[in-house]
């Protein structure tokens, strides 16, 4: 694992990393901030899952997560949001599928599968790597996410409960096969056998998991998000959690759009709703 750069924030540590990844087949970036506590002893890790364009850079940078994970004690890792360097025709053609919109899921189609892999990646290598690496505790590690990186969360936790103890969201993509952005991501990685996309999409996972996901689910909606109505559908969820009796709290906020302007108010909201349960664990 090669360093690329260190800094101290909030009396712990802001680093930046890329690795070779074997569930990739190619080079993988990530950051990680290690809170004080983490000098002394394993801490407990919440992954986030960026949306599409972002970067492992672009949650560390903008959500100004670091202060409360300071004073909570938990570590906070960003994968990158795709692969980069797959040399596929046409991968960096278009903002919304390819490079930087990997939906977080294991790709089945030609030739997206030789590479975008990141389900497998998010679920077992990074970890796995944080834990030789790092001070992490991933026996408690939660999961969190924006938008496709929201989807992205919502889907792991659902299908690996086991592997992320905590959960929430902000302004996910709930029901992928029925909004532009998922039905264009579900059918370049998998095809067009609808079947096929069920495990890969919110609404649907809530409704056939054979047990709810063991935990209470936040997420925060902005009303003043340009992509609420086509794309990102929280009432959908909502109504899916209903039938199941899957515990949400899905908080709507007057006049916050789809950025991290957003995110940033809300941020610390989210660290408090994991850290709750990952040190109840
Ligand atoms: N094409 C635009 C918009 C892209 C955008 O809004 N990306 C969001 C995530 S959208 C769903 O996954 C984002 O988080 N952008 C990064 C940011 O810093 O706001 C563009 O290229 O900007």
């Amino acid at each position: 694992m090669e360093i690329l750069s260190q800094h101290g924030c909030f009396g712990g540590r802001q680093g930046f990393y890329r690795h070779e990844s074997s569930a990739i087949g190619l080079p993988m970036r990530f950051s990680v901030y290690l809170p004080p506590q983490a000098a002394h002893g394993k801490v407990p890790v919440l992954i986030y899952l960026a949306g599409l364009t972002c970067t492992e850079e672009t949650f560390m940078i903008k959500a100004g997560a670091q202060r409360v994970a300071a004073e909570l004690g938990i570590a906070l890792v960003a994968p990158d949001t795709s692969p980069r360097g797959a040399n596929i025709d046409g991968e960096d053609k278009d903002w919304d599928f390819g490079v930087g919109a990997s939906f977080y899921l294991d790709a089945t189609r030609e030739p997206w599968s030789r590479h975008y892999r990141m389900e497998s990646y998010v679920v077992d290598e990074l970890p796995q790597t944080l834990a030789k690496h790092f001070p992490v505790d991933i026996g408690r590690m939660g999961i969190f996410g924006h938008s496709m990186g929201g989807h992205g969360a919502l889907t792991l936790a659902f299908k690996y409960p086991q592997r992320f103890k905590s959960l929430s969201a902000f302004a996910p993509i709930v029901a992928p096969s029925r909004v532009p952005w998922g039905e264009k991501a579900l059918a370049g990685y998998l095809g067009d056998d609808k079947d096929a996309w069920q495990a890969h999409d919110a609404c649907e996972l809530v409704r056939t998991l054979a047990e709810p996901y063991p935990g209470e689910i936040l997420i925060d909606q902005g009303l003043a998000d340009p992509f609420l109505d086509v794309q990102l559908r929280p009432e959908l969820f909502e109504a899916a959690c209903d039938e199941r009796g899957q515990p949400l709290t899905l908080r709507r906020h007057a006049g916050y759009d789809h950025g991290y302007y957003f995110i940033s108010t809300f941020i610390e909201d989210h660290l408090r709703h994991h850290a709750r349960q990952l040190f109840a664990i």
